[in-house]
């Protein structure tokens, strides 16, 4: 599998090919092109994967192409070490409690301004210059993510909670400006904030919001792109596929730490929800999305419930 540092090889390599050779592999693609024409598709873009400019715009032409055989694709984005970069010219530190960030006022509006602003205006700009018709949203947008404020179970004892500052539990998703813009023919790409009864605005993992999203539009597929070739076990070896009983056992013996806990959780219950496929792959690969949506190769961990 090729990395990004592999990428001019990768296209070294294409260039030899025969063109009877790319015809097939194209041709390849016809069964998964039908089987998934019209279906809902919901792709979380992390912060951790989108920091190589060649794979930005790799993802972006996925996107336009996976739109233009025709899927209904929505991009749910992250921004981690966007955030965490901003942060840091400001003299702060993020601190994370199981995978969520803490976050103070003052980092809210460092998180809003740049999942809102800058990450947003990137994907968007990226996808809309590969030929696509995005549209970015936030859960302010038309009412769209309602949160409570989110209160921590501690892994250990049940009964202590964190209170982790402006984060947010999602209490209700209104989908209706997503669809309006997928029938519309535009790529919604959705910030991870949301806000409560108060209009206070809240800072959401993008994972949740990604599974939350998949949930309530009855997506077929959910595909998360990570830094890293998916879940590991013990050993560091890929766990090509994964079940609720296999997840308990990795998180009681500490395998699954980090930004790996909400993104676990969170395709767990989009599969336990209903989406058909869920999948974490490796945003390190070029056109992986291609690979997982329209070839035979199996890439990344599934998540089944
Ligand atoms: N068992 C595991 N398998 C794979 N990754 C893991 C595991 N446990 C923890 N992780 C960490 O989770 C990270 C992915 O989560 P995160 O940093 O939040 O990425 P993203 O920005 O894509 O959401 C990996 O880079 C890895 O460091
Ligand atoms: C509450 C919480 O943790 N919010 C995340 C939102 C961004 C995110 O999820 O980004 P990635 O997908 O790149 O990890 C944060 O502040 O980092």
């Amino acid at each position: 599998m090729f990395v990004n540092t592999d990428v001019k090889e990768l296209y070294e390599q294409i260039a030899t090919i025969s063109p009877n050779l790319k015809a097939g592999i194209l041709a390849e693609a016809l069964p998964h092109i039908r089987r998934l024409q019209g279906k809902t598709i919901v792709v979380k873009y992390g912060g951790n994967a989108m920091t190589d400019e060649y794979l930005q715009q790799c993802f972006a032409r996925d996107v336009v192409l996976l739109k233009l055989v025709g899927l209904q694709v929505i991009v749910v984005h992250g921004g981690g070490p966007q955030i965490e970069n901003a942060l840091s010219r400001m003299g702060k530190k993020g601190e994370f409690v199981q995978g969520m960030r803490v976050t103070d006022k003052e980092t809210m509006v460092v998180v809003e301004a740049v999942l809102g602003g800058q990450v947003q205006g990137q994907i968007v700009g990226l996808i809309n210059h590969a030929g696509g018709s995005a549209v970015g949203l936030s859960g302010r947008d038309a009412n769209m993510i309602r949160v409570k404020k989110l209160m921590l179970q501690d892994t250990h004892d049940a009964s202590v909670q964190h209170d982790i500052g402006q984060v947010g539990d999602v209490t209700h998703i209104d989908p209706s400006a997503v669809t309006a813009l997928l029938k519309g023919g535009f790529i919604p790409v959705v910030s991870p904030i949301g806000f409560d009864e108060h209009n206070h605005a809240y800072n959401i993992n993008a994972d949740v919001v990604a599974g939350e999203l998949a949930r309530v539009l009855n997506a077929e597929k959910l595909v998360m792109l990570t830094n890293i070739k998916g879940v590991l076990n013990k050993d560091g070896e890929l766990m090509s596929e994964l079940n609720n009983a296999q997840i308990d056992d990795l998180i009681a013996d500490g395998t699954l730490s980090g930004g790996m806990l909400p993104k676990i959780a969170s395709a767990l219950d989009a599969a336990k929800s209903g989406v058909n496929a869920v999948h974490i792959i490796d945003g390190r690969v070029p056109h992986c999305m291609l690979l997982e949506m329209l070839t035979d190769t199996g890439v990344g961990t599934m998540i089944t419930q």
